[in-house]
């Protein structure tokens, strides 16, 4: 008998090419036909099981291809498409594409969102995609199940069997994957205002038999095991929905099916002896963010039972320590008696595909790199090494080598940069005097009206814009010619703002291909590769940079096209640059020292770019920290540590402006109702944040908390080219002032234009600007009615 398995959580699905992106694309602009689409999904699965099995693992995993999203496929399967949607007879792949995008005529398309989430309920006729939110802690959204008290569950699609069939076809030994009963019903929402622990009770028991033949169905097609997974186990969990894991899975193991229950992203903690002695047949662990837990889940767990250890980071992109990883593993092993199955902490969904076609990473740096495939390598090398160690040698030892070469590289350490951090004075991370003072300078100085209009950073990135810098990487335009293109687009947007009367404009970031990557593009101790694309949501992708050794700004970066886009308009220019924490977020980061340190050494970065920005004549910067929310950890535990250095690295980036320098943030992922003391500790002058999915209810938390400085709720929501109309963003200012005093508030959009079009952008916009006008004459009445009053 075999004593070592290997699999996978997941793989990822958009493609090494992004061939699913470039598909999904061309079949919503009608290019390409539903069947020719699924040929290409077919495709792209038949060679990522082949992949894995050549690989060397045991299993493929099945069930971890979406079109679009898996827990949206999960919607399907368990036939709970809302009812809002008033399907009749549409294909089921049709229905899928509405539910993820929505249907024209209200709401907000998925595909063209910067933020990607909710905006307001339909206004008119059509229906409003789901909404997308975070999953867990990564950059990649979900679409989120619409449930009420009335939801009944069936088994309504057979797509997951269709591919478990198409595997079996191909000769591969099957694990399937399903998301688990109690981690789905924790990621929808009600929405008919039912209590949490309510819908727990009423849905779970509907929702079970419904697993129970997906489960039995699985097993007559002959799977060897069906990955069942349940990351909520490693969330701080409300006591009834610990005790329904009892219940649920002495009814799922029913069905016969050998389930392996996977959990990731965070340690188990409370919930580990239940996790061990749930009624399933295995238990995947992650042994990366929980390595400390390996030993008492080796422990506990009973020895019939099989260990899953996933044991080479899922999250990140290092290349493993081997000799670290099978000395973890060791006493694993012996509690074990030798069986272990070996794995990914987690679904490779959030790493690039291959190292393979990078030939312009500097080739030390490609060798401390794994990537998914590279990451499938080494889960063979590890079985090798536990199995036959003297075949393994060679492996062991080219990676022993480059783990060396990291560990003693020069080049990963800049005295400078740690010298500077360690005598920054006492008072770096704070401003020279308190908001009141500086509101008066920042006043004298701007000389703005009240309810000030402005926009969150970016115009639309063009299809002009984007093959403009395609050509310039591809060589085909010069330096030169690229760079007087992005001039010309920065004086079109300065002119529009212009005619539409805004207050305080903005460049418009024609020159970014994405807020993270541009500035990781520029600073030292960053690496960025050529095809390194993660999903982030639909056919969305990022190309998160690679944080490698030391952080520095070698050159300004973001100044002189602040200087010439104030060079062109009288009315200030806001410049615009990424939060420390929000960079680090969005970038694969170095795991030999603290997040919080790098953090830091991001932030002094930053810290000279808003000097130099402030230098060059800019009277308003703006630092963008939309990840500071989802970096918060999953435990409890550790959360106010991490909140506590992300506003010192906020700070340390922005104290350095002058007192009569306004400093603006921008957030835009609703949940900062828990985190208010923290986003005032930020001490931002004004901060511009998206509003618009909780109907400004988050206004009447900052109202309760008495937000201190100045605040812009965005008044219209930009995931759609729908263009709000004046007098509903009247009613969301007015409903603002009525909980926040009208000295503190501006008016602004959601979050960055950049998905959009011009023509809805500037319908939008100029009626964001007549709005904030009746706000003034409104307020002009007021103050008129008083003085009258006081006259009298
Ligand atoms: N890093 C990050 N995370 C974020 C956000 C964000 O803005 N940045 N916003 C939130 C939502 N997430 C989003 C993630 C991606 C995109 C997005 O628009 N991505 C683009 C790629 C953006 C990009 O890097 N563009 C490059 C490369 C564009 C490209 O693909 N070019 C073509 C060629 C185009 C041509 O020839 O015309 C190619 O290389 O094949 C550029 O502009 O230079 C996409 O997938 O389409 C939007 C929101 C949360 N997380
Ligand atoms: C995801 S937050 C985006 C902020 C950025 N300044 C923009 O306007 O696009
Ligand atoms: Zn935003």
């Amino acid at each position: 008998m075999k004593n070592i398995y290997t699999h996978i959580p997941g793989y990822p699905r958009i493609g090494a090419r992004r061939e699913l992106k470039t598909a999904l694309e061309r079949h919503w602009r009608g290019e390409l036909t539903s069947a020719e689409l699924e040929d290409a999904g077919r495709v792209l699965r038949a060679r990522q099981w082949a992949r894995q099995r050549d690989a060397g693992l045991d299993f493929v995993t099945v069930g971890d291809f979406a079109f679009y999203d898996h827990v949206a496929n999960h919607i399907q399967l368990f036939g709970c498409e809302p009812a809002r949607f008033g399907f009749q007879d549409e294909a089921a792949l049709v229905r899928y594409f509405t539910l993820a995008r929505g249907r024209a005529g209200a709401g907000r398309d998925n595909d063209g969102g910067c933020c990607g989430h909710e905006g307001h309920p339909g206004h008119d006729s059509g229906s409003p995609a789901l909404e997308m939110t975070k999953w867990f802690d990564t950059n990649y959204h979900y679409l989120v199940p619409e449930l009420d008290a009335g939801t009944q569950f069936e088994l309504a699609s057979s797509r997951l069997f269709d591919e478990v069939a198409e595997a079996l076809a191909l000769g591969h030994a099957v694990k399937a994957t399903l998301i688990g009963p109690l981690t789905f019903l924790w990621l929808a929402k009600a929405t008919d205002g039912t209590p949490r622990p309510d819908l727990l009770d009423r849905l779970l028991p509907r929702l079970l038999p419904v697993y129970g033949q997906v489960l039995a169905r699985l097993k007559e097609q002959g799977v060897a095991w069906v990955q069942i997974e349940e990351p909520i186990l490693g969330l701080d969990l409300p006591q009834e929905w610990r005790s329904a894991f009892d219940t649920a899975y002495w009814q799922l193991n029913q069905a016969g099916a050998p389930l392996l229950l996977a959990t990731y992203f965070s340690p188990l903690e409370e919930n580990l002896s239940l996790a061990c002695r749930l009624p399933v047949a295995g238990l995947h662990v992650d042994g990366v963010r929980a390595a400390h837990e390996l030993v008492s889940v080796a422990d506990w767990l009973p020895v019939h039972k099989v260990l899953s250890v996933g044991i080479v980071d899922g999250r990140n992109i290092w290349r493993t320590d081997l000799d670290a990883a099978l000395a973890t593993l060791a006493p694993v092993l012996e509690k074990r008696n030798g069986q272990l199955w070996l794995s990914t902490s987690c679904s490779l969904l959030h790493v690039p595909y291959t190292l393979q076609p990078e030939t312009a990473l500097a080739p030390e740096l490609k060798s401390w790199l794994a990537f998914a495939d590279e990451k499938l390598d080494e889960l063979a090398v590890l079985r090798a090494a536990i199995e036959r160690p003297a075949a393994a040698a060679e492996a062991l030892a080219i990676s022993r080598a480059a783990i060396a070469a990291r560990r003693a590289s020069p080049r990963v350490h800049d005295a400078a940069v740690r010298a500077r951090l360690a005598r920054l004075p006492a008072d770096a991370a704070q401003r020279k005097s308190p908001f009141a003072e500086r509101r008066l300078l920042q006043g004298v100085k701007l000389d703005l009206p009240p309810f000030p209009t402005t926009t969150i950073g970016s115009f639309p990135q063009t299809p002009a814009i984007r093959s403009a810098r395609a050509a310039c990487k591809r060589g085909a335009l010069d330096g030169a010619a690229y760079e007087a293109a992005m001039r010309a687009e920065i004086e079109h947007a300065i002119r529009r703002q212009e005619a539409l009367g805004l207050d305080v404009l903005v460049h418009g970031e024609a020159e970014r291909n994405d807020m993270v990557e541009y500035f990781g593009e520029q600073l030292a101790g960053f690496a960025f590769t050529q095809n390194g694309w993660v999903q982030s949501y639909g056919s969305r992708c990022v190309k998160p940079p690679v944080i490698w050794g030391d952080v520095s700004r070698p050159a300004p970066i973001t100044v002189e096209w602040a200087r010439y886009a104030q060079s062109l308009t009288a009315l200030p220019v806001k410049g615009m640059v990424t939060g420390p924490v929000t960079i680090l977020q969005w970038s694969f980061v170095r795991d030999d020292q603290p997040r919080a340190d790098t953090a830091d050494q991001i932030a002094l970065a930053m810290r000279d770019e808003v000097d130099d920005l402030q230098q060059a004549g800019i009277a308003i910067v703006q630092i963008d920290e939309p990840a500071l929310r989802e970096g918060l950890p999953l435990r409890q535990g550790p959360r106010a540590g991490y909140l506590d250095r992300a506003v010192r690295a906020f700070r340390l980036a922005a104290a350095v402006a002058r007192d009569d320098t306004q400093i603006h943030t921008h957030m835009c992922y609703a949940e900062f109702n828990d985190i208010l003391p923290q986003i005032a500790a930020l001490d931002a002058d004004v901060i511009t944040i998206e509003t618009s999915r909780s109907a400004m209810a988050l206004l009447d938390a900052f109202g309760n908390f008495r937000y201190p400085n100045d605040i812009g709720p965005g008044v219209y929501d930009i995931h759609s080219p729908r263009v709000p109309d004046r007098g509903e963003m009247l009613a969301l200012l007015r409903r603002a002032r009525s909980v926040i005093p009208p000295g503190q508030l501006w008016v602004n959009p959601d979050c960055g234009l950049k998905t959009r079009g011009w023509p809805e952008t500037e319908a939008a916009l100029r009626n964001m600007v007549e709005a904030a006008r009746q706000m003034r004459a409104e307020l002009a009445a007021e103050a008129h009615g008083r003085d009258n009053a006081e006259a009298a």
